[in-house]
């Protein structure tokens, strides 16, 4: 069957598209309900209220232990005049929680009693009517209300519902989604466990989102196997789900345009699409409509647009089918490290990660792929840009919603410029001694980070910096760049670059004057990255030109992109760090041990934070690790190297 391609010419705001939405479901007023014990209802809604069926406590009962008396027997006496009491007739021996005995009305805690023996002991303070008595219905009295209708139970309130005596509770029923992933080139990710991957297989997480998103609204949530990319089967599988119990559809994937994407001509043969396309990035190609009296939403494949189009849409639906309100995120004030682009007409939701830095809270953009998850798993924050703004100054204040709490954010140290993999290393062993303090670290290469220390939206930088004059590394690019920060320089490690060449060697390839003797495809790193310079010293060094490096101009801005061009055959050779070239299983000839270094400036040296840091770096255990990952030195680790 051929089908028209969809293009979505009436794309509709946020705004238009929600209101759409609820106008086609708006809440029944009545809800299903059902009945389950209280200490099963963490997290429900109470569909009527609460009432106390019991009293709490259920009887006058003793708030200390001590003695129980009837305080009109005790008043008068004082250290003077000591007041007799005879156990078993005007005093009974009581432990905390215990009933209080008949004709008793207060409790004298033991430390107050004096024993003169087992048959007297004497007071020196009277007792007052009730005191250190917990009254019948003093906590909770029968008949009196716990939660209204529409109350969220929380743990304490599963406390307060059976301590009155309400053993079950009437609470919404969870609304019940269907998940239909589609996609021919799709595996499931036990597949991917048990067979591995062969190239165009993509594994099928976006189900295990969306049932998980569910779940954290409240609703109950099942996925189907996945659906091949052909019209018939799809449309079977929706209007299947839709003439079933379930209270809402969701198709992943074939949202959009392409020649088998199929949601809109399933959702419109078998009923009504009511939007086609809202004017949000990423998300945009998300589409619902009515089946059977059904929502059913049509949700772009790509991870974090899939993401954007259950919060935006499919989400709120689900809460308010619950009578819930929304799910709102704490709002921060940020300020961007450097000019954010947006489309015009668009909203866009930037991810970014936040860090507080001389008390300001700087946003660092992550890259906008829709189709990769860690934009929003390595994110602190989205920025929300409206659809008439095109874009936010560099310093410009802009609000955020969180997505981590802010004191955690408050406690991470931000690390940004050349990227290491000792550093991963570190983040993962601060969190192991020091849970409290956190690692961001955002990849620009060394010079970058130097820039980025001199914008002060960082905490300190990572560099490997030669200085082809003296071969010393970061000092003199310290005073030329940063002349007026005052800095530490901290040895992180000792690391060898070298070429990285596909497995086996065969170009039998010895060093950087093979590359350019034999004419092989070189991948380069960006000017400014301290490869990059690495490479340009080696060169001078072996008396080379640029142009004598066939490939000198392809260029790549991380060890792994370069080691990945290898991998894929694209290059012969790249410099790059032994770890990247370990990682894709390919070899490596060293050229250089080089000092890859910490840049911290002294007004962030000091604080507890990066003092975590420090120890962290200076402790065998790291140290340990480090070497364990070959290709590193760590005899340098955690020295002071220069400060000005
Ligand atoms: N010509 C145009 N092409 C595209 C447009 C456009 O406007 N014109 N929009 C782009 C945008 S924006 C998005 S978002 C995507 C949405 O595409 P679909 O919803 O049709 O999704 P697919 O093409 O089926 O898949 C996209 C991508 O996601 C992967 N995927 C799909 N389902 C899953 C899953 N369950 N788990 C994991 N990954 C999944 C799939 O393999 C693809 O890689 O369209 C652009 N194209
Ligand atoms: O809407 Mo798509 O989600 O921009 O990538």
């Amino acid at each position: 069957m051929t089908v028209k391609r969809n293009v979505y010419l009436d794309m509709k705001s946020v705004e238009t598209a929600k209101n759409i939405l609820f106008d086609a479901f708006p809440p029944t007023g009545e809800v299903a309900w059902e009945e389950i014990n209280s200490c099963d209802a963490l997290g429900r809604v109470l569909a009527e209220p609460a009432v106390a069926g019991l009293s709490s406590p259920n009887f006058h009962a003793a708030a200390m232990d001590g003695i129980a008396v009837d305080a009109i027997n005790t008043f008068g006496a004082s250290e003077e005049s000591p007041r007799s009491l005879v156990p078993g007739k005007d005093m009974f021996w009581i432990n905390t929680g215990h009933v209080m005995p008949e004709g008793t009305n207060a409790v004298i805690m033991i430390e107050y009693v004096h024993k003169m023996d087992e048959n007297l002991v004497e007071i020196e303070v009277p007792a007052f009517p009730w005191q250190n008595v917990r009254k019948m219905g003093e906590d909770i009295v029968a008949t009196e209300l716990l939660f209204p209708r529409g109350h969220q139970i929380s743990p304490y309130s599963v406390g307060a519902l059976i301590a009155g005596g309400v053993f079950s509770v009437k609470v919404r029923k969870q609304p019940k989604v269907m998940i239909i992933p589609t996609g021919n080139e799709l595996v499931t990710w036990e597949t991917a466990r048990d067979k591995g991957l062969t190239p165009g297989d993509v594994i099928e997480s976006n189900s295990s989102v969306l049932l998980s998103l569910c779940k954290e609204y409240g609703c109950r949530a099942e996925s189907r196997p996945m659906v091949e990319d052909k019209l018939e089967w799809i449309t079977t599988a929706v209007d299947e789900a839709t003439k079933s119990d379930y209270d809402m559809i969701m198709i992943i994937g074939g949202s959009s345009a392409g020649s088998m994407d199929f949601a809109r001509p399933v959702i419109s043969t078998l009923g009504e699409v009511f939007v086609h396309g809202v004017t949000m990035m990423p998300g945009k190609p998300v589409l619902f409509g009515k089946v059977n009296q059904k929502p059913v939403f049509g949700i772009p494949g790509y991870p974090v647009s899939a993401i954007v189009a259950f919060e935006q849409l499919a989400g709120p639906l689900l809460l308010t089918m619950q009578g819930r309100g929304v799910m709102d995120r704490d709002i921060v004030k940020v300020q961007p490290a450097r000019k954010m682009a947006s489309k015009l007409g668009m909203e866009e939701f930037l991810r970014v990660k936040i860090g507080a830095v001389d008390d300001r809270l700087i946003a660092s953009q992550l890259p906008r792929g829709a189709g990769s998850i860690t934009t929003i798993t390595e994110a602190d924050g989205i920025i929300r840009i409206p659809t008439h703004v095109e874009g936010i100054a560099e310093g410009e204040i802009v609000t955020a919603e969180l997505l981590r709490p802010l004191e955690s954010i408050k406690n991470t140290v931000v690390i940004t410029g050349s990227h290491d993999n000792t550093l991963d290393v570190l983040a993962d062993h601060i969190r192991r001694t020091n849970p409290e303090v956190s690692i961001s670290s955002s990849h620009v290469g060394s010079m970058g980070g130097l820039m980025a220390i001199k914008k002060g939206s960082c905490h300190m930088g990572g560099a490997h910096l030669l200085a082809p004059e003296d071969g010393s590394y970061n000092i003199s690019y310290l005073k030329k760049y940063l002349p007026d920060t005052k800095v530490h320089l901290v040895n992180l490690v000792m690391r060898e670059q070298g070429l990285i060449v596909p497995r086996g060697n065969p170009q039998e390839i010895k060093g950087v004057l093979d590359v350019a003797e034999k004419s092989l495809a070189f991948i380069n790193r960006q000017p400014g990255s301290g490869t990059r310079i690495l490479f340009d010293y080696q060169l001078d060094k072996l008396g080379l030109t640029r142009d004598q490096i066939k490939g000198y101009t392809n260029e790549e801005y991380t060890h792994m992109s370069v080691a990945v061009a290898v991998l894929s055959g694209r290059a012969d050779a790249g410099l790059g760090i032994y770890a990247a070239a370990k990682a894709l299983d390919l070899d490596f000839i060293p050229v250089i041990t080089e000092s890859y270094d910490l840049v911290i400036p002294d007004r962030f040296f000091a604080t507890d934070k990066v003092q975590v840091l420090l120890n962290t770096i200076a402790s065998s255990q790291f140290k340990k690790r480090v070497a364990a990952l070959g290709g590193y030195g760590t005899e340098k680790t955690g020295d002071v190297l220069w400060k000005n």
